[in-house]
């Protein structure tokens, strides 16, 4: 089966895993955002005692979150070694959680409806078909069940926020991390969730304020979004 991934995209990640877990490093903007998406996750559905898939987890900073609230965690990503730093900090954290190899259309052929909560972070922008993760999220989740994505918007000031601004004036993110092209619109989003039988249920944008250096939710969804959906009965 072809492989919906860009290795090049699944290289930077790679090249930057051993700094995963560093507050301080490039995925300090993961570390920050962390308690917000996952405090908006559990508004929608409660953690504790679900299954749950974290497609794309890299280092394991959801997977782990979700862990700690009391959820049974498999995380997949297509980085080794993002998965072995995920596997390493285990160690350090105490929790339990399966870190897979593969991509969610493969796991889907293996684990369709397997999964109370499917949660798809900060990923589809590095794929090329998005809407192939989309629909592979929807295999993955029992009926009924939710799947959470959030990614960056298309626009003039979407490029001019999370590339221009986080990657050359903050220098928040390494030049590069971000494609503008890989961009998805809301409605694109909600476009390939509803071909694959996911409502939308929640929109919410995540936004940085540069003055004060703290994220936040809120209405505006110009530049980062959160969508939680649900997999029709
Ligand atoms: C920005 S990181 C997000 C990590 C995590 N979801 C989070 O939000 O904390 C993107 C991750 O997606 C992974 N990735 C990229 N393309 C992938 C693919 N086709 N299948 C699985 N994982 C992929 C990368 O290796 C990387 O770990």
């Amino acid at each position: 089966m072809r492989v919906n991934a860009d290795p090049a995209e699944v290289q930077k990640f790679s090249d930057l895993a051993h700094r995963w877990w560093d507050p301080a490093s490039e995925f300090r903007p993961l570390h920050e955002i962390n308690p917000l998406r996952l405090d908006w996750i559990e508004t929608q559905t409660p953690l504790a005692g679900k299954q749950v898939l974290d497609v794309g987890c890299g280092g394991g900073l959801l997977s782990e979150g979700m862990a700690a609230r009391g959820a049974t965690v498999t995380g997949i990503d297509l980085s080794e070694k993002a998965l072995g730093v995920a596997r390493l900090h285990l160690f350090e954290s105490g929790l339990k959680i399966d870190y897979q190899h593969s991509s969610a259309e493969d796991f889907a052929e293996r684990h369709a409806g397997a999964f109370d909560v499917v949660t798809c972070l900060e990923m589809l922008e590095h794929v090329p078909d998005p809407a192939s993760t989309v629909a592979a999220c929807a295999r993955l989740v029992k009926p009924g069940g939710m799947v959470f994505f959030s990614t960056i918007n298309r626009n003039p000031k979407a490029y001019l926020f999370a590339v221009i601004g986080a990657e050359y004036v903050l220098k928040l993110l390494p030049r590069g991390t971000h494609d503008y092209a890989k961009f998805i619109r809301p409605a694109e989003l909600a476009r390939y969730a509803r071909a694959a039988h996911l409502d939308s249920a929640e929109l919410i944008g995540l936004s940085y304020n540069p003055f004060t250096r703290v994220y936040s939710l809120g209405r505006d969804t110009d530049v980062n979004y959160l969508l939680s959906t649900r997999r029709e009965a």
